[in-house]
């Protein structure tokens, strides 16, 4: 089982620590031929604007679009989720507001409870962070912060409007790699 982490820009290496404490084999993906028979990809968070130029640079769109359609699981963080909305790769059903807790709350820690996540909440990390301004039929609402959609899951794909490789909670990663082992039919 091998596991990708966009690596183009931002918290890419700190998402591979956590992946790889885990026991999972990780590859860096910066050029579409790294994608090829991965079973799972980790977009992280960091910059939307330089990340969407570095996609464009690679040539990345249409094979992340091809990967996506695979059915393998997608764990979008931060700028990851930005990047999966109707706005920019179009790979999930919801359009994404950019720094959208204000420019004076530029990052903020919150609790959170996922209902399928056994234990206390998730203390999540918000830097700059957007928020689901809109979302399809097909899109499940996980966790919120005053009242605005902060996780959300779309059969494959799973999106967090903050950090879950800062702090030592690996909840989250843990159930990334529950799903790509469930996808590829491991036990
Ligand atoms: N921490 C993050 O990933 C912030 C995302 C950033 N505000 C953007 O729009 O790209």
């Amino acid at each position: 089982m091998t596991v990708g982490v966009l690596a183009l820009q931002g918290d890419f290496a700190a998402h591979a620590r956590v992946l790889s404490d885990l026991g999972a084999e990780v590859r860096e993906v910066r050029v579409p031929a790294d994608l090829d028979g991965l079973d799972g990809l980790v977009m992280p968070g960091g910059e939307s604007t330089t990340m969407t130029l570095g996609i464009e640079r690679e040539g990345l769109g249409d094979p992340l679009r091809a990967f996506a359609a695979t059915g393998a699981p997608i764990f979008g963080t931060c700028a990851g989720l930005i990047m999966l909305d109707r706005e920019h790769l179009q790979i999930m059903d919801i359009t994404a507001r950019r720094n959208a807790f204000g420019r004076q709350v530029r990052s903020f820690e919150a609790d959170l409870t996922f209902p399928d996540l056994d234990g206390p909440p998730v203390r999540a990390v918000f830097i700059r962070a957007p928020w689901i301004e809109d979302a399809g039929p097909s899109v499940e609402i996980l966790a919120e912060v005053d009242g605005h959609p902060v996780a959300a899951r779309q059969g494959s794909l799973f999106v967090i409007a903050f950090h879950p490789e800062l702090g030592d909670d690996i909840r989250l990663h843990e159930r990334f790699l529950a799903d790509v082992r469930a996808h590829v039919g491991a036990p």
